[in-house]
Parts: C-alpha cells; structure tokens; sequence
C-alpha cells in the first residue's frame, strides 16, 4: 500500500486561486451565473486562467474538496455530498449555500424488502466512502461497490441489494420501481474554503463568483 500525496504550490507563491467544476450540472449553473469567467473557457479547453488577480481552475467536481485541503486551491463551487465524501466534511468552511442542484443522499431499494436479516448486504454507490460509512454500522458485513452512476439500474438487475444515491424529484426511482429506504444527508451546491479566511478576501471572491455579502 501506497501513499499518494500532491505537493502543490504554498498558498503565499500563487495567486488567489478558485476551483470550479469542469463538466455538468454544477459546471453549467456555476459559470452561467459568472460571465467574466464562462468567457474564458467558452470555446477551449483550458482548465486554468487568469480574471485579475484571481486564477480559476477547473476541475472535476469530486476532486475540487482536495485540492482546497492540498492548498492548490482557496476556495472551490462543488456539492456539499462530494465533499463530505471526500471525508472533508468537518475540516472545509461552507462559505456560501447556491441554494441549487438540492437533493439527499438515500438508502435506495426495492420496495417491500426487509433487509434486516439480510447477511451481507450488497451495496452499489457512487460514494463509497458515504456508502461505507452510513450502512456498515447496521450491517457489518455488507459490501461496497463503487460505480460510476446509473445506481438503479444495479438493484433492477439484482447486482445489488440497495443503492447509496441522490435523490431529487424522486422521478428516477419511480420509473424503475425502487424506493427511499432513509435519507443521510442533504446535498446542495456551495462554495467552500478553508477555516478562518479573510472577510475581505471572501468578500472579493464573492464579487468574482456574483454571489451574496458577508453578513
Ligand atoms: N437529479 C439531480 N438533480 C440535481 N442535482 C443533482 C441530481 N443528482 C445529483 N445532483 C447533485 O449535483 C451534483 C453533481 O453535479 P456534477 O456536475 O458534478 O455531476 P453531473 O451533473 O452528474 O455531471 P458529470 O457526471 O458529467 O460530472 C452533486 O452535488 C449531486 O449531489
Ligand atoms: O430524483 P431525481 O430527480 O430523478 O434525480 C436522481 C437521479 O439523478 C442523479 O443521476 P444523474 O442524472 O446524475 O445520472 P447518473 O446516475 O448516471 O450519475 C442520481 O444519481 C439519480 O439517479
């Protein structure tokens, strides 16, 4: 077993750096919200560039919570499930709520099963580590398998037991018959730094993003 460790840069050689999402729903909403940033990355694919004083640099929405912690970033857009996944919960600063892209992450399975006395609970999930954390208290033996999406689909073909997933509207677990068995946690998107930055910094982050003001 190996260690694998980035070394990015000190924070006091770079300048003020923002992580953003790459792909998807986050991406979309994120940048839309921010001209001045979706036009430097209209049209190309660079994942770095310089508005001001800031550089923006874009990453996938699960890897951005390290890259705050790894000190490549001093504030990143993600969802708040991805960084708890990242067992980063308790150690980032939720510095501003979007307020979109609001779902729970669920227990899923097919309804009226009793799982209780089910041995070793098959688990499928996206976020392992959640998935992990929330089921093997009440099932010791259960076991995790990562995916990469689609969760559903596994317990339709009877891969798995139950899923760990996000649930939203509730409508992809009507149209393939599956139910919310508990809900874990609440999922939103929202703006995360380290503990103890600087009102005025944020506040500058803030106008960059187009987002509210220090209350
Ligand atoms: N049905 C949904 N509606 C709204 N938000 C959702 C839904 N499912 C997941 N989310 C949340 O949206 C975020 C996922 O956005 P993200 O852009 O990273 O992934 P994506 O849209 O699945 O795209 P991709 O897989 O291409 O990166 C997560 O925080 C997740 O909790
Ligand atoms: O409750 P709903 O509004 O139906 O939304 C829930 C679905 O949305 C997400 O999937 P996504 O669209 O990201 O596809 P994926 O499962 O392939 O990642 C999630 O994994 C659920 O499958």
């Amino acid at each position: 077993m190996w260690t694998y460790r980035f070394k990015g840069p000190s924070p006091e050689s770079r300048p003020m750096t923002i992580g953003l999402p790459n792909t998807g729903r986050l991406m979309s909403e994120v940048l839309a919200s921010c001209p001045s940033v979706l036009g430097q990355f209209q049209g190309n694919r660079r994942l770095v560039a310089r508005i001001g004083d800031f550089r923006i640099l874009l990453a996938r929405s699960t890897d951005l919570p390290m890259l705050v912690t790894e000190a490549v970033c001093d504030a990143v857009v993600t969802g708040r499930d991805y960084v708890w996944e990242a067992g980063l919960g308790e150690v980032l600063h939720e510095a501003w709520n979007y307020g979109y892209q609001k779902n729970e992450l669920c227990l899923i399975g097919r309804p009226g099963e009793s799982y209780v006395t089910t041995d070793a609970l098959r688990v499928v999930s996206q976020y392992p580590n959640l998935a992990d954390k929330f089921v093997r208290p009440v099932y010791p033996n259960a076991t995790v398998r990562p995916i990469s999406g689609a969760a559903e689909m596994y317990l339709r073909e009877g891969l798995a037991d139950v899923a760990v997933d996000a649930v939203m509207t509730g409508e992809t677990l009507a149209d393939n018959g599956l139910v919310a068995i508990t809900s874990y946690l609440e999922s939103y998107a929202a703006l995360y730094t380290l503990p103890g930055i600087a009102d005025e910094t944020l506040s500058q982050i803030y106008d960059l993003l187009r987002i509210g003001t220090i209350s």
